[in-house]
């Protein structure tokens, strides 16, 4: 098996009692395109918290040799796991190549951090080809459309070479063109990369998806390819509806 892999085992997240995450097991491998599903509260968002370190967890998280649970968040990110949450978060008021700079920067000391300035770091200059903002590398972040800033994210964590990337909702809010560019992203970045993905788009799932997990009341409910889950009847009953378009 490859070095690089995610691997949860009996992970368990608990908040006063309730049972956000209930024993979790699951394998996500480099170069799979995994996508997270299940109905509102299912404990999606809970269980990428738990990877990164946000919220506490018992259980097994190993990413290759190391295991992640107890450890603290910025020690889990120092490990490669990445991540973007539901909300924007890129700096508004710095230029597209800033937010990249400060990001492949952090955990370097200042001197280093000027020294890179001189030139554009091969690291920074990739991750710009790779999400499609070359063109607009002096742009304020601020003024991008909304899909870009979402692909400003991602390169973020390219450039930080974050190797688990945990992406929540990436494409809410976005057009038809920019989710097909986003999914393209996606496959591009996760042909080396262990991705998982929190959406709740299911035609996006059906487009990119190599394997889906589905959660329900914080458990893994079904889980292999977007044909096997579909056919799954659980899944139709708790998630995919009764009218769902079931393509198996
Ligand atoms: N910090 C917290 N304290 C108490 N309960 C929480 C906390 N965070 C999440 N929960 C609860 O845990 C359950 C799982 O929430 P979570 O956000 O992980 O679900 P989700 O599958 O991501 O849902 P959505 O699709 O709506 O984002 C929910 O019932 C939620 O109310």
């Amino acid at each position: 098996m490859n070095a690089d892999y995610l691997e949860l085992d009996d992970v368990r997240v608990t908040f006063d009692g309730f049972k956000a995450v209930d024993g979790v097991t699951m394998t996500v491998l480099q170069g799979d395109l995994r996508f997270l599903i299940g109905p509102n509260g299912a404990g999606k968002t809970t269980l990428v918290d738990a990877v990164t370190g946000l919220a506490p967890a018992t259980g097994s998280i190993r990413f290759g040799r190391d295991e992640l649970v107890g450890r603290k968040v910025h020690r889990i990110a120092r490990l490669g796991i990445g991540r973007t949450f539901q909300t924007s978060s890129v700096f508004e008021q710095l230029t597209v190549l800033q937010n990249l700079d400060i990001a492949a920067g952090a955990g370097r000391g200042p001197l280093t951090m000027l020294r890179a300035r001189l030139g554009v770091p091969p690291a920074v200059e990739a991750a710009l080809e790779t999400i499609g903002l070359a063109g607009q590398r002096d742009q304020l972040a601020g003024v991008l459309a909304h899909g870009q800033k979402r692909w400003l994210e991602i390169g973020m964590l390219l450039v930080q070479d974050a190797r688990v990337l945990l992406l929540d909702e990436p494409v809410a809010g976005m057009s038809a063109d920019e989710r097909i560019r986003t999914g393209e992203l996606l496959q591009r970045v996760g042909a080396e990369r262990t991705v998982i993905v929190v959406e709740h788009d299911m035609d996006f799932m059906r487009s990119f998806a190599t394997s889906v997990t589905v959660l329900h009341a914080g458990k893994v409910l079904s889980e292999g390819t977007v044909a096997e889950v579909q056919a799954d009847p659980r899944v139709q009953e708790v998630y995919l509806g009764p009218g769902s378009k079931v393509q198996a």
